[in-house]
């Protein structure tokens, strides 16, 4: 007679606890491994050279984090933090409690047992985003995490969490945001009294939740700016121009704006502009012909960036001169376009979007070296609204409408790495997002300084540069729509 499959069966209850800590022992070697490297160390060198060594490990430690903050940061800081989080908010006991508080545990059907799913790996890629590895027990399934978000966020001590499916089975990914470092508005980027204050290295935009200044190089590089309505993408329009101030007064920087939204956005600092091309004029009868006189306004202006930018490019090659540096003769070129997504899919004829689409293609990958910088903002993201979306060179996300937006902007994982832009309140949190870099995929939360009409004013008032060359500054040329 066949024996039942069931008295096969291990009977026993619980894994033994030798077991268990072996298991622990394997999955945790460099605490393991810490005690006894230590006590080796005394027993061979003694306590003195041990002592030393532990001595000058905290030293150069501490050095590097005062000699060379920035790398300090980037590296030795959010690992030190992990390891901290790892072995105080989510050590075992009370994740383990977490968890049971959620209904997220199993129960071994033949021994049992109580089994949690596990914690895999704790990241804190800054003071206030944890991203966990979390291996679910059989039986769950990324849908049964998602059904409790909310309670796991509160066991947890979270604002906002976001749960997604990991790189292998059974593996998923929860991030955690704690906190809003930026319970305040900050105040506008500083005006440079003069131009050699500038540095168009680090234009100044704002705050990082690490307290630090948030500055993005726009020399040599193109932003692109997204952040559903409402967002504050404004603020990272006036803080440039800021920041910019007295080179724009000395024409060593330029700005032309496109502002296809009618100009309520940019009016106020029209005299700023060297060219301020916008849809105001809805009077002027737009005739989509051919000659030099027909084109799109808004296409001309774009048209002449890139002729400037290809006679730059001669210049450059004529006087052998593989760097460019910003001068009164050879200025800083800046392209500003408010709601890129006119230009690229909605504004015009399908001729006119598929001309914009190919030069700014054509500024993109050739203008940075010349000194022609794009700034561009823009609401919805996708391959089919803005084609070049990846010629960009520093992204920002502000709030977006949807969660899909921000891997588009920031970069593939971005929003697992811990940028949740789709999950910023709509109010009271304009002008907070999250930008990445190209050293780092890491996101970092930021939040643009506020510019109030005053500040903007202040701006016009300092920085105004008086151009003689194609007549009055800014002159407003109609959008075809
Ligand atoms: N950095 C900021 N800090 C605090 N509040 C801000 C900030 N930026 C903007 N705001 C507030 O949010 C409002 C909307 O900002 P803004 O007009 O810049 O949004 P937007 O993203 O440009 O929207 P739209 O695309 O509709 O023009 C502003 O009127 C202001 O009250």
């Amino acid at each position: 007679m066949k024996t039942p499959k069931s008295t096969t069966r291990r009977s026993s209850g619980k894994t033994p606890i030798p077991a268990r800590c072996a298991g622990w022992m394997l999955r945790h070697p460099g605490v393991t491994a810490m005690p006894a490297v230590f006590g080796t160390s005394v027993i061979e060198l003694g306590a003195v050279t041990t002592g030393s060594a532990v001595a000058g490990l905290v030293g150069a430690g501490l050095s590097w984090r005062y000699l060379h903050k920035d790398s300090y940061m980037a590296v030795a800081s959010p690992r030190l933090r992990a390891v901290r989080r790892r072995w105080t908010r989510y050590i075992g006991k009370s994740w383990k409690e977490s968890l049971e508080y959620c209904n997220l545990v199993g129960q071994d059907r033949r021994t049992g047992e109580l089994l949690v799913p596990r914690l895999l790996r704790v990241a804190a890629p800054t003071p206030s985003i944890d991203v966990l590895k979390v291996k679910f027990v059989k039986g769950q399934s990324l849908r049964v995490f998602q059904d409790v978000q909310d309670e796991l966020a509160a066991a947890l001590g979270a604002d906002v969490i976001a749960i997604e499916k990991g790189s292998k089975p059974r593996i998923l990914t929860i991030t955690l945001v704690h906190g809003n470092p930026f319970d305040v508005v900050i105040p506008p980027a500083d005006i440079p009294g003069e131009v050699d204050e500038v540095d168009l290295k680090a234009i100044e935009l704002g705050d990082t939740e690490q307290g630090e200044i948030w500055a993005e190089p726009l020399l040599g590089h193109h932003w692109l700016i997204s952040g559903a309505t409402g967002s504050g993408k404004g603020s990272l329009l006036w803080n440039p121009l800021r920041a910019m101030g007295p080179m724009i007064r000395e024409q060593i920087a330029r700005i032309w704006m496109i502002d296809p939204k009618g100009g309520m956005e940019t009016e106020r600092g029209k005299p700023l502009f060297y060219r301020h091309a916008t849809s105001a004029d809805d009077d002027v009868e737009y005739d989509d012909g051919t000659g030099p006189e027909d084109v799109d306004p808004m296409l001309a202006v774009l048209l002449e960036f890139r002729d400037r930018m290809r006679e730059r490019q001669a210049f450059l090659r004529e006087h052998k001169l593989r760097k460019f540096t910003p001068s009164v003769e050879t200025p800083f070129e800046v392209l500003m376009i408010d709601e890129l997504a006119m230009l690229t899919a909605l504004g015009g004829s399908r001729s006119t979007i598929s001309q914009v689409n190919r030069i700014l293609a054509e500024i993109l990958t050739q203008g940075r070296a010349a000194g022609f910088a794009v700034v561009a903002y823009v609401q919805e993201p996708t391959k089919d609204i803005v084609p070049v979306r990846d010629l960009f060179t520093r992204r920002i996300s502000l709030r977006t409408g949807s969660a899909s937006y921000v891997d588009m902007v920031l970069g593939e994982d971005a929003r697992l790495r811990g940028a949740l832009a789709d999950e910023i309140p709509e109010e009271g949190c304009e002008g907070i997002g999250y930008r990445t870099s190209e050293k780092s995929r890491t996101p970092i939360r930021v939040r643009a300084g506020y510019s109030t009409d005053d500040d903007i004013d202040e701006l016009v008032r300092l920085c105004t540069p008086h151009f003689d060359d194609d007549g009055p500054a800014g002159i407003v040329v109609p959008f075809a729509a």
